[in-house]
């Protein structure tokens, strides 16, 4: 098998998306993969499948926080969970962060991995606001990018090709079968395939016949 494109589709407002995101930036680096960032809107395929938040149901909200409490342990992601987790995924909307993150991978695409990575930190970790504008700014600083490069990505997130870019690409990853996030589609001999979940890249490896070694991979040792 050639090298074989994968593309991530996530949003920041997802804890599970994280996971996904960091273990796929480790393979690739060790697997035979072309690995795309896919910055979607999950709002919106929630919208469009008529799918709820998983958390709704609060049974499985209980399950959750013990679930990727210990997933982030296992992963080696810092995602860590506030009292108040749900109420302040409800009041953050994740609209703005994902059309500046789109409006970077528009222009300087190279930016997406740390720019995203920082949303998580910021979000996940230390439990802070990502949806004002100070937030974006916050973060853009932390990822690198230069002051004019941040003040153009804020002018650029109102426009239309901005917004219309995150729509088609949240579309498209309905489009493959998506329902909910991170959504992995790995194109093999032509065809694309669906995979829903962080837990689900061991799953990937087998179809793509590239060995799992786990969430936390070590470099591959030199050949002799
Ligand atoms: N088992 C999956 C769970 C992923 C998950 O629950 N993702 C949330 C967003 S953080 C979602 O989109 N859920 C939709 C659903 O469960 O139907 C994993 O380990 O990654």
């Amino acid at each position: 098998m050639g090298r074989v494109l994968v593309e991530l589709f996530y949003d920041v407002v997802s804890p599970y998306s994280w996971l996904g995101f960091e273990v796929l930036c480790r393979y690739q680096h060790i697997w035979n993969i072309d690995l795309r960032f896919r910055p979607a809107f999950l709002g919106g395929i929630m919208q469009s499948t008529g799918n709820k938040p998983p958390a709704m149901l609060p049974k499985r909200a209980e399950y959750l926080l013990k679930d990727i409490k210990r997933m982030a342990k296992y992963y080696q992601v810092p995602v860590t969970l506030s009292e108040d987790v749900f109420q302040r995924i409800l009041g953050n909307s994740s609209l703005g962060a994902m059309r500046f993150i789109t409006a970077a991978d528009m222009t300087q695409p190279k930016y997406l991995e740390p720019l995203s990575r920082e949303f998580w930190l910021r979000f996940w970790s230390q439990h802070e606001d990502i949806s004002q504008v100070e937030s974006i700014l916050a973060v853009a600083e932390k990822a690198g990018l230069s002051s004019e490069l941040t003040q153009k990505l804020l002018e650029m997130i109102s426009s239309p090709a901005v917004k219309n870019r995150l729509k088609e690409t949240t579309e498209e990853a309905v489009k493959y079968g998506a329902f909910g996030m991170p959504a992995v589609v790995a194109h093999v001999n032509g065809k694309p395939h669906l995979f829903f979940g962080s837990d689900r890249l061991e799953l990937l490896a087998s179809i793509i016949g590239e060995k799992w070694l786990g969430p936390v991979p070590s470099a591959p040792s030199p050949k002799m």
